[in-house]
């Protein structure tokens, strides 16, 4: 037995929801360049789940279905009042919070499919309440409460901030919740499907997968590229900096990827807004900055920008504290985590791979009061 460290190249399960061949991403064989364009996130939740584009009627009654679902139970909303939030990350926040939830949701442990898609549709609404909210009570404001006749993107942005969002800022988060909804077998999508393949319940599944996203290697890296845009501060300091960073043989965080050699087809989508939106709040210096580095990564070390390194500029245009980018993040791609654990109850086995053992053998046992 030989292990791959990392499982690089290793085909773990077959699914049918995303797919990435020669650098190209499906959801469920449509390309991501016309979803990005064309569709809604709830279009794109709807088509994850069902496998199939929803028609006008499906689309708007789950859309409805969303909205009525939101509210979350006040005592997970007491639960972010009892903490100094001012310490608290939100990703362990929100991995708390989406714990406690599945203790108010009498249909926990229900396995039959009707109580699993009622969980998903209540799971992908209140995720997005429970990280507006998170981030109210940290400002010492009071959450708010969704409204019915919002887009899941529109009441993002109206939880956060407290005003309808203009039609740029809508436009721009559900496009962004588009291109990050699902991934193939990333590791909090394989750590979900680890989880629930022991026939554990959806929560557990979706608590695992954000304790996997929240690392820098994974969806943390978007909220390091801004800390890493802001310590670079001016244009002139982008190059200086990266090089030392790399001298010192330190990641650029939001490039690299485990898959993508050419370039990951989500970022130039992202990278086309962080121009618009930087061009429109004067502050370009972000998204020139980050040129600076894509165009010198690629050039020194062959690597490609992934989805997280313009998602960074992106959202900082829309005024977004850099900590709630990799809630956003989980906010998206906690709909793709449910269509791959719909996936995998649909067609379950225990996911138990082998290791390679290279410790010590043939030990002789010593007494502990001969040690
Ligand atoms: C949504 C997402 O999860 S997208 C990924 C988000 N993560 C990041 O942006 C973090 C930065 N990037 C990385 O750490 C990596 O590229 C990963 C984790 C994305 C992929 O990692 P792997 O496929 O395991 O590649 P690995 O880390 O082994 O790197 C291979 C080589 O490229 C180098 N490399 C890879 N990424 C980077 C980077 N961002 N900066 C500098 N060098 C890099 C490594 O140092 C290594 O070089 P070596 O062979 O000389 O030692
Ligand atoms: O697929 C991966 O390894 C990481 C990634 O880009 C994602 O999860 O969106």
């Amino acid at each position: 037995m030989t292990a791959t460290k990392g499982l690089e190249g290793v085909v773990a399960t077959q699914s049918s929801i995303s797919s990435i061949i020669d650098d190209q991403l499906t959801y469920v064989g449509y390309r991501i360049d016309d979803l990005a364009e064309k569709s809604s996130f709830e279009e794109v939740v709807y088509l994850l789940w069902n496998l199939k584009l929803p028609t006008q009627a499906e689309l708007q009654a789950f859309k409805q279905e969303l909205a009525n679902n939101m509210e979350v139970p006040e005592q997970v909303i007491e639960q972010l009042r009892s903490y100094d939030l001012s310490k608290v990350h939100p990703m362990a926040a929100l991995r708390t919070s989406i714990s406690l939830l599945g203790l108010y949701d009498d249909e926990a442990d229900v396995m039959t499919e009707e109580a699993n898609h009622r969980k998903a549709i209540r799971i992908q609404a209140k995720i997005s309440t429970i990280i507006a909210a998170f981030s109210r009570i940290r400002q010492g404001k009071e959450p708010i409460k969704p409204l019915k006749d919002l887009s899941y993107a529109e009441n993002f942005l109206y939880m956060l901030n407290g005003e309808k969002p203009n039609a740029i800022e809508v436009e721009a988060i559900d496009k962004a919740l588009v291109l990050h909804a699902d991934h193939e077998l990333n590791a909090s999508t394989f750590t979900a499907r680890v989880c629930v393949a022991t026939l554990s319940d959806m929560y557990s599944g979706i608590v695992a997968a954000l304790g996997a996203l929240k690392g820098p290697l994974h969806g943390g890296a978007n909220e390091q590229v801004m800390k890493m845009l802001t310590e670079i501060g001016t244009e002139e300091n982008a190059l200086p900096y990266i090089k030392e960073k790399l001298a010192n043989k330190e990641k650029i965080m939001g490039m690299g990827h485990r898959v993508y050699r050419n370039g990951d087809p989500r970022a130039k989508h992202l990278q086309k807004m962080s121009k618009e939106l930087t061009t429109l709040t004067g502050q370009e210096k972000w998204y020139n900055m980050s040129v600076k580095i894509e165009d010198y990564i690629k050039k020194e070390k062959g690597l490609p920008a992934n989805v997280d390194f313009y998602s960074a500029s992106v959202y900082h245009s829309l005024g977004i504290d850099h900590d709630l980018f990799t809630p956003i993040f989980a906010m998206s791609r906690v709909s793709g985590w449910i269509a791959h654990i719909l996936e995998q109850y649909s067609n379950n086995r225990l996911i138990r791979p082998r290791a390679e053992y290279v410790g010590p053998t043939t030990q002789q046992y010593i007494p502990i009061e001969n040690r």
